[in-house]
């Protein structure tokens, strides 16, 4: 049955504009051109294939994905690709490499923490990729606490250098993606001693390898730290591990937009803040909860697709079976998701929206809105990675035992992903960072600083005012449920973002009613959800909480006609999805009993280790069998 779209019953119910929601998805019609011009050429280039990802070995996948990143660099110099279009290659290419550490965190972090001198000496060797970055800051004894990293950089005014030593082995750098066999360069963190005094933690440009031969210089000992979770496509990544014997940097290759050191051993702090030391968490935090939008939608995509493909029970007078989807169990697992993703895409933007501004208020000197713009990116991208992760999985176990198949998409998907819980700042941390923030606000409640931009509401909050005096007192003891409320107040923030961006224009038929559909989804799914604590607190009543329950059963039918379309306008081809269960025309079975076929097991019928391990078993020949 080739060419034969077995949703097409699906898209035919659909009650709004799928174009019109590819470009609210896309973000604005110039950004949906862009996307879709370059998934397409992705998925036509067979030099980006990746469905055979996962019969690689380790060795194989990383010499596969270095290919992959030069062929990726030549088409976009050859096809003169902007900027732009040079990330959503990457994006579509889909695998993790040396590449997003050099352009998400080196790039970023030169840009953030140099100098002017130091910029025009680094970026353009970097934009050309003439030279190849890592983010050397975590270290085997420590990576949450930065504060606590134990390599060292001594200042020597006889030479005019700095010493980078790591004394213990616990200060050997581990986990620096791109470290292990590729970069050239490390922006390596390090604690600062200058005239015997220790002046905190910054950044020094390291170079790690030679530019000719690609060995380690003198005095690196440099290594990958072995293969990760899953087994799946971030073992192309060559997280590494870099020990520092007394290595010599000339003096202006530590980072010196925050603070410098001068030739006669002076250490100077400029009048920015320390905490740009920490910019280039600030960005990645940022682009990363873009993305989760990306791959909650891809999960959300295939299990939607799938589940109505799938058909169990209900059969009347021999008719079909009832499709998947229209079981209310599996709306209200799925539905959900398929709002979150949507708000994720929102409060992604609103959030891209900050850091530009941010940045750009860093530029002229104004530092008053970089702890909210901390607060902000430290909690969103705390909730929408552990909700991504926790949603990929249950986009799994929505497509039943099919779903735990390499061919699904979603192992693989899983594992690449799951690690944004813990890199760019583990994520119970984050959000005691985002308590942090919210209690000392509380405690200036009622003082002349009023509390402005996502922290406005809380001089509505009656209760906040009351309980404002000691809340510095006791945190460490109340931190589980300081986590909560920092959840809380992130979850306000993503609701609210969807509300407004409700509130803009929004074009094309039925567009706008699809999306208010799916913002009370989310919200009153949240209300549902910790109905106990909007209980216990007086906010609603129990009358209240069984309205909610209704209202959601009534918007999940809502959804329902429209749950394949609402899919279908994240635009993704099959090849990004990577996924049978997921295909474009629902024609699932067919795929998956070929690609079973194509596994490297069923190469011969009689596998390998019959004749020396199955039939001495059979025959009763174990004892004398030579094992
Ligand atoms: C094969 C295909 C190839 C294709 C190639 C094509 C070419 C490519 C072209 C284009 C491609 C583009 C691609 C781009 C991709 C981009 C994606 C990037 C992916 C990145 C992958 C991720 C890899 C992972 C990296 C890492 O994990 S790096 C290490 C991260 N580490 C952490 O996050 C550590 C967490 N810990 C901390 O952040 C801090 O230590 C702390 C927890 C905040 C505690 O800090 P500390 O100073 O000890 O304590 P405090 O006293 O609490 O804080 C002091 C003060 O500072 C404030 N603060 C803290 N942090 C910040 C901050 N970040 N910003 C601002 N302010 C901050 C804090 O609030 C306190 O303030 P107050 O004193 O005022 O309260
Ligand atoms: C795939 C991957 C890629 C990475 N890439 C890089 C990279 O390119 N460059 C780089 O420098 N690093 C990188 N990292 C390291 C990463 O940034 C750290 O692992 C991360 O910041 C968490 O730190 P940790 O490992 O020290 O966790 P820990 O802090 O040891 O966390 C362990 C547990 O302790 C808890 N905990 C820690 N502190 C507190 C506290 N104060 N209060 C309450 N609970 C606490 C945490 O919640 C967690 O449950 C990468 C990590 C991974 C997994």
């Amino acid at each position: 049955m080739e060419g034969v779209d077995h949703l097409a019953h699906e898209r035919n119910k659909s009650e709004f504009d799928v174009d019109a929601m590819k470009i609210v998805w896309a973000g604005s019609p110039h950004a949906f051109v862009v996307s879709d011009r370059i998934s397409k050429l992705v998925a036509s280039d067979p030099g980006f294939r990746k469905d055979n990802r996962s019969t690689l070995s380790r060795k194989e996948l990383f010499k596969n994905t270095l290919r992959k990143a030069a062929y990726a660099w030549k088409t976009i110099i050859d096809l003169h690709l902007s900027e732009e279009e040079a990330a959503k290659l990457r994006f579509y290419v889909d695998e993790p490499a040396f590449t997003d550490v050099h352009w998400g965190m080196f790039i970023p972090a030169i840009k953030g923490q140099g100098t002017e001198e130091q910029q025009q000496k680094w970026l353009p060797l970097a934009y050309k990729m003439q030279i190849i970055g890592c983010y050397a800051q975590t270290e085997l004894g420590h990576g949450s606490n930065v504060q606590g990293l134990e390599t060292t950089a001594t200042f020597d005014p006889q030479t005019d250098e700095f010493i980078i030593h790591s004394p213990t082995l616990t200060s050997s750098k581990w986990w620096p993606g791109g470290l292990g066999k590729v970069a050239t360069h490390a922006i390596a963190y390090a604690l600062l001693i200058v005239g015997g005094r220790e002046q905190g933690v910054h950044g020094f440009i390291v170079q790690l390898r030679s530019l000719e031969d690609h060995s380690p210089l003198p005095g690196m000992t440099v290594g990958d730290i072995g293969m990760k979770f899953g087994n799946g496509a971030y073992n192309a990544m060559d997280n590494g591990v870099l020990r520092f014997d007394h290595v010599r940097i000339p003096r202006n290759q530590m980072l010196m937009r925050v603070s410098q050191v001068t030739c006669e051993g002076k250490y100077k702090q400029s009048d920015v803040p320390r905490q740009l030391v920490y910019g280039a968490m600030l960005y990645v935090r940022q682009t990363i909860v873009a993305d989760a939008s990306c791959a909650l939608s891809r999960a959300v995509c295939i299990a939607t697709r799938y589940s109505a493909v799938r058909r169990q029970f209900g059969s009347q007078n021999g008719g079909p079976e009832t499709q998947v989807i229209d079981y209310k169990t599996q709306q209200s697992r799925l539905f959900p998701l398929l709002a979150s993703a949507y708000a994720f895409r929102f409060v992604g933007e609103w959030l891209k929206w900050l850091y530009a501004d941010v940045t750009q208020r860093l530029q002229a000197n104004d530092f008053s809105t970089l702890p909210e713009a901390h607060a902000c990116t430290a909690g969103l991208k705390s909730l929408t990675t552990t909700a991504t992760a926790d949603g990929i999985e249950e986009c799994r176990k929505l497509c039943g035992g099919h779903g735990y198949l390499c061919s699904s998409g979603l192992p693989e998907l899983f594992a690449v992903y799951v690690p944004a819980c813990t890199y760019e700042g583990e994520n119970t941390v984050l959000l005691l960072q985002v308590a942090r923030f919210l209690m000392k606000t509380v405690s200036q409640l009622g003082s002349s600083k009023k509390p402005v931009g996502t922290i406005a509401y809380m001089t509505r909050v009656e209760h906040l005012m009351q309980c404002r005096c000691g809340v510095q007192r006791g945190f460490a003891e109340l931190s589980a449920d300081l986590v909560e409320a920092a959840v809380a107040h992130c979850q306000l923030l993503v609701v609210s973002k969807f509300i407004e961006k409700l509130q803009q224009e929004i074009p094309g038929k039925g567009v706008k009613q699809q999306l208010e559909v799916l913002c009370n989804i989310y919200a009153l799914f949240l209300l549902h959800k910790h109905q106990g604590d909007f209980l216990s607190t007086g906010c609603i009543t129990p009358k209240h909480a069984a309205l909610a329950n209704d209202e959601l059963r009534s918007l999940y039918s809502q959804v329902r006609p429209n749950a394949i379309a609402l899919v279908d306008a994240f635009n993704y081809t099959d090849h990004y999805l990577g996924s049978i269960l997921g295909c474009y025309d629902g024609n699932v079975y067919p795929k998956l009993y070929e690609a079973a076929w194509k596994d490297p097991l069923n190469e011969s019928v009689v596998p390998d280790g019959y004749h020396q391990y199955i039939r001495p078993l059979l025959k009763q020949e174990i004892r004398t069998a030579r094992l």
